[in-house]
């Protein structure tokens, strides 16, 4: 039998929100990899659905036409921080779902509620089911998908900074048109009705515009090992 000495830690549940190019999904692998937690990509999920949508012949301008395409594809997550992986129907998307394409359709599937309620729900058995706890990305986890998570973090960061961090890793796409699509997703993603891109009332603000990606990842882990030590 375990006693309180040798215990392993109680599982604890981690949300990561924020625009993009801010750090979530770096700073969320190293963490969760370090502290021998799962990780979540909530992006990868509204991703994988709006490729499908796309695959299918779906119109993505037109709301209705996907909800009620909503529930029929099957998305996996695997939630290894070192080896995350991301299927739809058995099929591995985790390269077509970072094309341009599925970028620019992508706030527009996931405005829609049945695609929120659908995705909301899977995201949330999986987190149920992590028993060491984990580390979940996204835009509305600590609003909305995981409002009593231990510990919510909101990642900011300058328009410049992030397009010049997207552009460094989109090769020759040009800084100052990643800057006006990220600002255009932004506003898309902040002003939808379901569950928008925002900071709930108790997440831990983090600006990594001047901060290296070591930085804010030793300031997350040392933010989770407060909690942990409070539990
Ligand atoms: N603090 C930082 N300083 C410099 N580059 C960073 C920093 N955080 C992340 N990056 C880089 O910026 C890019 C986008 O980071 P990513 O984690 O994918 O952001 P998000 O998931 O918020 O979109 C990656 O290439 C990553 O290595
Ligand atoms: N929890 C989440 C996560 C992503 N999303 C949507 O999915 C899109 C892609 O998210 P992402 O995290 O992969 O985006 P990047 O930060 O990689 O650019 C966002 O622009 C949102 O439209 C969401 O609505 N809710």
């Amino acid at each position: 039998m375990e006693t309180a000495a040798n215990a392993a830690p109680a599982a604890v549940i981690v949300a990561i929100d924020g625009p993009s190019g801010t750090g979530k999904s770096s700073t969320s692998k190293s963490v969760a990899a370090q502290l021998g937690l799962s990780y979540l990509d909530t992006g990868a999920q509204y991703r994988a659905i709006t490729w499908w949508m796309v695959s299918n012949g779906i119109d993505v301008t037109d709301p209705s036409a996907i909800a009620a395409a909503a529930g029929k594809p099957e998305i996996v997550s695997g939630t290894d921080p070192s080896a995350p992986t991301i299927t739809v129907d058995g099929t591995d998307v985790a390269g077509p779902i970072r094309t341009q394409e599925v970028t620019s359709k992508v706030s527009a599937v996931s405005a829609v509620p049945e695609v929120r309620t659908r995705i909301t729900e899977l995201q949330r058995s999986i987190a149920k089911s992590a028993q060491r706890g984990i580390v979940v990305e996204g835009r509305d986890i600590g609003t909305t998908v995981l409002p009593d998570a231990d510990l919510k973090i909101f990642l900011t960061a300058s328009p410049e900074a992030r397009a010049a961090r997207r552009s460094g890793e989109l090769k020759g796409v040009d800084v100052a048109a990643t800057r006006e699509a990220l600002i255009k997703r932004d506003a898309a993603d902040s002003g939808r009705k379901t569950s928008p891109l925002a900071k709930a009332d108790d997440a831990v603000e983090v600006d990594t515009t001047e901060l290296t990606l070591k930085q804010v990842i030793e300031c997350v882990v040392t933010l989770i090992e407060e909690k942990r030590a409070a539990k």
